[in-house]
């Protein structure tokens, strides 16, 4: 443990062209936090995961890691400095199986690709790592399925496993309830509760507001590129400027 966030962002403003899309963006969130991040659509929150990523790098101020300045650093060296992402859009090898999904992502945390051939005992290794993921978010089951087989909760779920591979102790959801029926949003809730409860730091954009407010120990409101609220769930919900942010949208 240390006395730094897990993250930190600091005064972040990204310009594109002419325009604004974040501006005086601060927030610290202390490790194994769970932070939901809320905003009417085009608020922001897609390019403010972007900038904490490294997909896209702010115009103005700094993000950190654990205390490390990362801002001009590449995705890649973020995800090894411990930060995981899932996208909105899916991101299984849909021929591969299951298991295999999630080994592929153990293998790459362990050591690269070219480590199947060389070194055996690491592809165990990751095998066994991914069937810890794979039980951690109850598809342990599903293992030898086809990944283009499963529905949208169970492929989220194993999305959830392949970052748990990769033991990362900051990461991004972007959306983990879109495309999913509501029959299967409660037991993919209690994955996410779960994996926070591991002691794991989460951001998390979700438009389901049930969801954010059952799970997020702060909320952040994101409008028009700027932070508008960053509190409790119920001080968010019963917030004017809040509340005047999204007349007119279903909160
Ligand atoms: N590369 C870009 N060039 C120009 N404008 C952009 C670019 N990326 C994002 N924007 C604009 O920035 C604003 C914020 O977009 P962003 O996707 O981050 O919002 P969001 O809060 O994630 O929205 P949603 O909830 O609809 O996903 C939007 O007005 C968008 O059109």
């Amino acid at each position: 443990m240390t006395d730094h966030p897990a993250l930190e962002l600091e005064r972040i403003g990204l310009r594109i062209g002419g325009a604004r899309i974040l501006r005086d963006v601060s927030l610290r969130v202390p490790s194994g936090e769970l932070v939901g991040v809320i905003g009417p659509n085009g608020a922001g929150k897609t390019t403010l995961f972007n900038v904490i990523s490294g997909v896209a790098k702010p115009t103005e101020g700094v993000v950190r890691l654990g205390g490390q300045d990362v801002t001009t650093e590449p995705v890649h060296r973020r995800a090894a400095a411990g930060l995981g992402r899932t996208f909105q859009t899916s991101s299984l090898f849909p021929t591969l199986g299951v298991l295999e999904n999630v080994r592929l992502a153990a293998q790459a945390h362990l050591g690269g690709a070219a480590s199947v051939f060389r070194a055996p005992r690491r592809t165990d290794a990751a095998t066994a790592r991914a069937r810890a993921a794979l039980e951690e978010v109850g598809m342990a089951h599903r293992a030898g399925a086809e990944a283009s087989g499963l529905a949208h909760g169970e492929k989220r779920k194993v999305e959830i496993a392949m970052l748990i591979a990769m033991e990362p102790r900051v990461i991004l959801l972007d959306e983990p309830m879109a495309g999913v029926g509501s029959a299967d949003v409660p037991a993919l809730t209690e994955v996410i509760r779960a994996l926070h409860r591991g002691g794991r730091t989460v951001l998390m954009v979700e438009h389901h507001m049930d969801v954010v407010l059952g799970l997020a120990d702060r909320v952040a409101v994101m409008h028009h590129g700027e932070l508008l609220a960053v509190d409790t769930p119920e001080a968010v919900m019963a917030n004017p400027t809040v509340q005047s942010a999204y007349l007119g949208e279903s909160v």
